[in-house]
C-alpha cells in the first residue's frame, strides 16, 4: 500500500501518473485536511481518503507531498503512529533527509525527491537521494514509483536546493518566456491566440529537437542564427540586457531560497 500524505497539485499528480501506470485505486491512500479535497480525489480517482495516522500505520511507503513549512507538525503527527520499516519519501523543496529522520525519531529509510509539474503528462524531470538509513532497495523502489511519470536521475542530496532550483522550478521559467514572447507579439500586431500557438509550437519543436537530436544547444542556436540575418539581432539585445547574467542570479537565488527553506 501506497500513501500519499499533502494530495494537493504534486501529490495529485502523481496519483494519477501512478494509476495511469496501472496501480489500483485500492492500492493508494491520500491524505488531505479539506473534506471537499478528499471527496473530489475519490470522485475523480477512487481512492480512499485517511487520516495521516491512519496512512502511517497500514502503508508500506509514504509519500509527503505538503508544503515544506507544513512538513514539520507532518512528521511530529505521524511519528507516533510510523513502523520502523516504512520507506518515506519527501517530495518537498528544502526538506534534508536529515530532517525527516531526526522528527521521525528512529532510523526510518527516507528518500528525498524534487520532481516537477509535467509529472501530469508523464514528462517529469525527478531527482533522488537516499538518506542516512535508506539503501538501494529504496531508491529503486522510489525509481519504481517514478519512472511512469517522466525521467528519474539520482543525485548526491548536497545537489538538490541547485537541482530544485533548476529542474523543479524550471518549469516555471518556460512558461515565464512564453508569456514574454506572447507579449512580443502582441506588440508587433499579432492577435494573441496566434501568438500563443506560434510560441508553443515552437517550444515545444525546440524541446523535441533538443532531446532527440543529440546535439548540443549551442549548435542547435547557431542553425537558427544566420549571418547579418534576424535572430542575430535579437539575440544582440538579449545579451545587451543580459539575459544569461540575469538567468544565472535567477536561479542561484532559487537554490538559496531552497536552503532557507530548509531552515525554517
Ligand atoms: N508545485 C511545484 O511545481 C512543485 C512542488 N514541489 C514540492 O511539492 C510539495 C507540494 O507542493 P504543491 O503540490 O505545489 O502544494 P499544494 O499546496 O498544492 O499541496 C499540498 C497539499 O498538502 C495539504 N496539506 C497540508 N498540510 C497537511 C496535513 N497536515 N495533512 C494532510 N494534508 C495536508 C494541503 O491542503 P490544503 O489544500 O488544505 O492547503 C495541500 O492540498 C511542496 O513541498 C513543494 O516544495 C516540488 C516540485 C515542484
Ligand atoms: O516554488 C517552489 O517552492 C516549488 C519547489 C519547486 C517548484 N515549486
Amino acid at each position: 500500500m501506497i500513501a500519499i500524505l499533502g494530495t494537493g497539485k504534486m501529490g495529485e499528480a502523481l496519483l494519477s501518473g501512478m494509476l495511469r501506470a496501472g496501480f489500483k485505486p485500492g492500492d493508494v491512500l491520500a491524505t488531505v485536511r479539506r473534506p471537499e479535497r478528499a471527496r473530489a480525489l475519490a470522485e475523480t480517482y477512487g481512492v480512499r481518503a485517511v487520516s495521516n495516522a491512519e496512512a502511517a500505520k497500514s502503508a508500506g511507503t509514504l509519500i509527503l507531498a505538503v508544503k515544506p513549512q507544513d512538513m514539520g507538525s507532518l512528521l511530529d503527527e505521524i511519528a507516533p503512529h510510523l513502523p520502523a520499516d516504512r520507506l518515506v519519501i519527501s517530495a518537498a523543496a528544502g526538506i534534508t533527509t536529515a530532517f525527516v529522520e531526526q522528527r521521525l525519531g528512529h532510523e526510518t529509510p527516507v528518500v528525498r525527491v524534487m520532481s516537477n509539474t509535467p509529472i501530469k503528462f508523464d514528462e517529469a524531470m525527478s531527482v533522488i537521494s537516499a538518506g542516512a538509513y535508506a539503501g538501494e532497495d529504496h531508491l529503486r523502489r522510489t525509481e519504481d514509483l517514478l519512472r511512469p511519470v517522466g525521467k528519474v536521475l539520482r543525485i548526491p542530496e548536497s545537489q538538490q536546493d541547485a537541482a530544485t532550483a533548476l529542474s523543479g522550478s524550471g518549469p516555471a521559467y518556460f512558461f515565464y518566456l512564453v508569456e514574454a514572447m506572447v507579449d512580443a507579439g502582441i506588440l508587433l500586431g499579432m492577435p494573441r491566440a496566434a501568438a500563443l500557438d506560434m510560441v508553443t509550437q515552437s517550444i515545444v519543436g525546440a524541446a523535441v529537437m533538443l532531446r532527440d537530436s543529440g546535439e548540443h544547444p549551442v549548435i542547435l542556436r547557431e542553425a537558427v542564427t544566420s549571418p547579418g540575418g534576424t535572430t542575430i539581432a535579437a539575440i544582440a539585445e538579449l545579451e545587451r540586457h543580459s539575459v544569461r547574467a540575469a538567468f544565472l542570479a535567477a536561479i542561484e537565488a532559487a537554490r538559496d531560497r531552497g536552503r532557507e527553506l530548509a531552515s525554517g
